[in-house]
């Protein structure tokens, strides 16, 4: 799995590098902006070669008149590639001026763009604007710009780790501006515009991944028809960050605009070949669920208990127990069976009512239906030691009953998952729900049900849309120790956590992106899944992050159209993708 940092932790590393001798300030930020040329030459490896001149219609530009019967010939030589790239007041605007410096060198036509001169808070980037001005670069100010010739490129390296106030909404209208005005030069000149973002788009906190405007600024100048939220920050095509991954390229806003993302490395952060060794001690960092089976990687223990699936009879791999509700209500819980019955455990029963038997009986075959008489018949079968995993909660309904098959499921002291009617059932008492449960437990909130079991997390992560002070991550932790058990809050952007504080994200952005995922019934399946691992022995975090991991994979493998049926049929070609 890649390390994910804060940008706390990145300076902390970076201060560490700089302390030790082993590399200066000023070489980090060349390197950084050296990484980002790299990066856009790997990208549009087309921008590393001259661009042909278009011939120009006759009697026009410099294309000679075409000889009768041929082709005109172009006679005006190769045009130069342009960027614009417009820098901010910190470090992010000093690799800003390394980039458009190394362009230059290789005979780009480049503008940079200032928000303001870098001050004595950023003496390697007064040292990188000094090094481009003597290599004979100029700079505008942001209140001096005009339509220019359009770019090839446009560098985003206004803010980068260093945002933590709020912009004002003025200057966020300004990154669309200017996006939209060159955008539509380029499209007159017949060029294609690529946005490329040095290491976050500038208006994103690399911690929380929220949009961080100043609504109060100015708003009532603009008129009407404004765009939509999402559009707030500096749109991108790709973004270079360095070193490690950041918080804030995976959560909320910013997951959702990292459509590519390049880590460069940084030599001389102690760092040889690899971004997934922290160099230096950084705690409490997140992990991204990232499983890799071949290559030189090491692969993780979660994946290798998985291919070792043991050799054995199915008791071997373990007995999943799903609860149903009333009959009419029983299609979640017969998905989640579908799920942990799929994902591997050996035995799958749906527990359920007594009247609500036939109903599961018609429509399932493989999983075994029992029918169960309230909390006591719950109690009988979990006498039943080679039952290893429990979910409830789908389709389970609100009643008191829920509470009290909860209580025996939990005091059985089994993997247990906990979604949906389980949580909210809790909403008026969560503390009754958290002094039963144990470190054996998955809870599997969404959003609405998360903010029923902890109104006062979800109420500061609303409320720090613009501070960007508390992440989904933050949130996430403290649910998890609060509730002494492991917490997966769902979204495109996962976070899953322990009490112990160890805390991964499992992102479905970029081009893991599957928002066809968000369908009816995907999170029982979800639950089922990992209701299956427990079964099957995995503890709960690693049947959380497994679980959420391959759920994803089955619906990038499914594709557009998918629905929650489909989801755990399409686990054997996943797992078939994957040389299980
Ligand atoms: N030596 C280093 O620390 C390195 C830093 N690097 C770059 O440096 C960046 C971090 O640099 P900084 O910490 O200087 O911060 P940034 O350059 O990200 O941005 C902070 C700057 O913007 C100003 N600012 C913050 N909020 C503002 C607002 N709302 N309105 C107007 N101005 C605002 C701050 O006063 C500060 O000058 C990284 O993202 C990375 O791009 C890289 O060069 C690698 C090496
Ligand atoms: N845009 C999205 N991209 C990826 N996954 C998503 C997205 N929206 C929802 N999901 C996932 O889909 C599932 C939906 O679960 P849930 O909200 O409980 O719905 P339901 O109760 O209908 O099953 C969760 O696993 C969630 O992480
Ligand atoms: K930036």
């Amino acid at each position: 799995m890649t390390e994910l940092v804060t940008a706390a932790q990145m300076r902390a590393i970076e201060q560490a590098a700089i302390e030790s001798g082993e590399v200066t300030g000023l070489e980090l930020m060349e390197r950084a902006g050296q990484g980002v040329v790299e990066a856009i030459f790997e990208e549009w490896p087309e921008l590393d070669m001259e661009v042909p001149d278009v011939p120009a219609a006759s009697g026009e530009g410099g294309a000679a008149p075409a000889a009768q019967g041929r082709p005109p010939r172009d006679i005006s030589g190769p045009k130069k590639h342009r960027a614009v790239v417009l820098c901010g007041p910190g470090n992010n605007g000093g690799d800003g001026f390394v980039v458009a410096r190394l362009l230059k060198a290789r005979g780009w036509e480049v503008s940079v763009w200032e928000l303001a001169a870098p001050g004595e808070g950023a003496p390697d980037a007064v040292a990188c604007r000094v090094a481009w001005l003597e290599a004979g670069g100029t700079i505008s100010t942001w209140d001096e710009i005009e339509p220019l010739g359009a770019p090839d490129l446009l560098v985003d390296a206004v803010f980068g780790t260093g945002l933590t106030r709020p912009i004002p909404v003025a200057l966020a209208n300004m990154f669309r501006l200017f996006r939209d005005d060159w955008e539509g030069a380029a499209r007159r000149e017949r060029r294609k515009m690529r946005r490329v973002s040095v290491d976050i788009p500038s208006g994103l906190s690399a911690d929380s991944g929220e949009i961080l405007i100043d609504w109060e600024d100015e708003r009532g100048e603009f008129p009407e028809g404004w765009p939509g939220f999402m559009d707030w920050y500096f749109d991108t095509d790709l973004t270079v960050t360095f070193h490690n991954a950041k918080l804030g390229h995976f959560l909320g806003a910013g997951g959702e605009s990292t459509r590519k993302l390049k880590v460069k490395l940084l030599r001389g952060l102690g760092f040889t070949d690899s971004p997934r060794e922290l160099p230096v001690s950084v705690e409490g960092h997140v992990r991204l669920i990232e499983p890799v089976f071949h290559g030189h990687r090491a692969r993780s223990d979660v994946w290798f208990s998985f291919v070792n699936k043991h050799h054995g009879h199915k008791f071997n791999h373990g007995h999943a127990l799903v609860m149903s509700g009333p009959p009419g209500q029983g299609g979640a819980a017969r998905l989640a069976a579908r799920g942990a019955l799929r994902i591997g455990a050996g035995l799958v029963t749906v527990g359920c009512p007594m009247r609500a038997v036939t109903e599961h009986a018609v429509q399932l075959t493989a999983i075994m239906v029992k029918g169960l008489d309230g909390t006591h018949g719950l109690g009988e079968i979990l006498e039943d030691k080679r039952i290893t995993g429990l979910c409830l909660g789908p389709g389970l309904g609100l009643g008191p009953a829920t509470a009290d098959l909860v209580r025996i499921a939990l005091e059985a002291k089994r993997g247990t998952v906990l979604d949906a009617d389980a949580l909210s059932r809790f909403q008026r008492k969560p503390d009754v729900l958290f002094d039963m449960l144990h470190d054996n437990c998955v809870l599997t909130p969404h959003g609405g049900e998360f903010a029923r079991l902890f109104p006062d997390l979800a109420e500061r992560l609303d409320a720090q849309e613009n501070t960007a002070t508390y992440s989904k991550v933050d949130a996430t932790r403290e649910a998890a120790k609060r509730a002494g058990c492991v917490v997966l809050f769902k979204g495109a952007d996962t976070v899953i956590a322990a009490p112990d504080g160890r805390c991964s994200i499992n992102a479905a952005v970029g081009d893991r992106a599957v928002p066809w995922l968000a369908t009816a019934g995907a999170g029982d399946v979800l639950a089922g899944m990992i209701t299956g691992l427990l079964a099957r022995g995995f503890d709960a975090m690693s049947a959380a992050e497994t679980g959420a991991w391959l759920h994803v994979e089955a619906a990038r493998s499914f594709g557009p159209g998918l629905i929650a049926e489909d989801l755990p049929e399409e686990l054997p070609k996943v797992f078939r993708a994957l040389g299980l």
